[in-house]
């Protein structure tokens, strides 16, 4: 609660924060959430619009730009959760009330069906098309696609939670979530001096990532850049989201050495092969031909970089004794084209199919930044002015 006042008192612009309760800017040039330090906690949704009328649909996009201004500066949605009109449901649902901001970020992304509406299909970036079918695929329509996005992070995941649920809340009956993903321990890293975290087999998962501190790195790899078009999106980026399941009781009766091979790193400091320190240069012909990190380098993908924003999730059981869980992969970059396409499509040979499964799949064109208070998520695509 002290986190919550202290950002109220301090105005509309909070200072981007380290401590795990602190508020993170909302304005910028880009959206928080993409090279934000990756929060603890995710609340991911899709959504379908229901609506036909433009105008009512850009009045949901200023209405959640303001929910999300406040929220995200831990204070509640309009009037807040109580004191308001007795006869009327409350602004706020209520259940972040005394938390502190969090780190809370959202992020809005776009998907290439919302452009089959509202007289988009002019302004529809080249890029953005379904993703290609990958061998191996086994993909549930229902955990695929969207028209649009939200992508909440915050280091509680009470916090994530209430803000997906109050922007779902606002859009009544212009749009419904289509897919939702909760995600815990944070796969990815994007701090370079902090602690790699481990994925579900164990590894540490994040070590070459594009540090959110790498602006050459972002410019190059991440950010959609004027030249690139479509003048809307510059500024913005591409999100490929795709819900991996890990079969984590396979891999738990296979063998240390199997384990190692299949990524091409040591288990207990995530060295390369034949390297003693997690952060030693890879060599690559050191691993076998079909090892994860040997694929998925840049030097194996024309210099193809991502950056990797993915959680784990458990959804309970299969009905078959076995864990529904596994790694939801998140992955930023300025063209999927010559991102995710290509590097998923040299994973086709990669060891760890063995123990992997893609289930869900979605791609959003997310626009950038808000820039100040009279600004609105969308505005450089649904409105004529730049
Ligand atoms: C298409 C992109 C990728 C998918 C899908 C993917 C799935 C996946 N990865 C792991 C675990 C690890 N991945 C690691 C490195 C790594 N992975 C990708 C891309 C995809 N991974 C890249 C680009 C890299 C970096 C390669 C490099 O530059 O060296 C690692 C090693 C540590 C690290 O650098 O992060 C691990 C471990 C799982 C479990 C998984 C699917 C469930
Ligand atoms: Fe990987």
């Amino acid at each position: 609660a002290g986190g919550a006042v202290a950002v109220a008192r301090a105005g509309d612009e909070p200072d981007a924060g380290t401590g795990a309760g602190a508020a993170v800017a909302f304005h910028g040039a880009h959206q928080a959430g993409i090279a934000t330090p990756v929060q603890d906690r995710l609340h991911f949704a899709a959504f379908d619009v229901t609506t036909d009328d433009r105008a009512e649909f850009v009045a949901l996009l200023k209405e959640w730009t303001e929910a999300a201004r406040r929220m995200t500066a831990g204070r509640p949605v309009g009037e807040g959760a109580h004191g308001g009109l007795p006869e009327a449901p409350p602004d706020d649902t209520g259940e972040a009330l005394g938390l502190e901001p969090s780190r809370l970020t959202l992020t809005i992304g776009f998907g290439p069906s919302l452009f089959d509406r509202f007289d988009l299909a002019g302004r529809r970036p080249e890029a953005l098309e379904e993703l290609p079918r990958f061998a191996g695929d086994n993909l549930d329509r229902d955990r695929s696609g969207g028209d649009l996005c939200v992508q909440a992070c915050a280091d509680d995941p009470q916090v994530a939670v209430h803000a997906v649920r109050n922007l779902a809340r606002i859009g009544f009956g212009r749009v419904v979530v289509r897919w939702s993903q909760l995600g815990f321990g944070k796969t990815s890293s994007t701090t370079a001096d902090t602690q790699t975290p481990r994925n579900l087999f164990g590894f540490k998962d994040g070590t070459r990532n594009i540090s959110g501190t790498e602006t050459d790195r972002l410019d190059k790899h991440v950010w959609v850049g004027k030249k690139d078009g479509p003048d809307w999106l510059a500024g913005g980026s591409y999100l490929v989201a795709r819900r991996i399941r890990m079969h984590i009781e396979t891999w738990d009766r296979t063998s240390l050495q199997e384990q190692e091979d299949v990524f091409g790193r040591d288990k207990g400091e995530g060295a390369p092969v034949g390297r003693a320190k997690e952060r030693d240069e890879p060599f690559l012909k050191a691993m076998k031909p079909d090892a994860h990190v040997r694929l998925a380098h840049p030097d194996a993908n024309a210099g193809a970089t991502l950056l990797r924003r993915g959680y784990s999730f458990t959804d309970g059981t299969d009905g078959l004794g076995r864990l529904d869980a596994g790694l939801f992969f998140l992955a930023y970059q300025r063209d999927p084209r010559t991102g995710f396409i290509r590097v998923q499509r040299n994973l086709a040979q990669d060891a760890l199919n063995e123990y992997i499964q893609h289930v869900g799949s979605a791609l959003f064109a997310v626009p950038p930044g808000v820039r100040d208070q009279g600004d609105w998520w969308g505005r450089t695509l649904f409105s004529q002015e730049a």
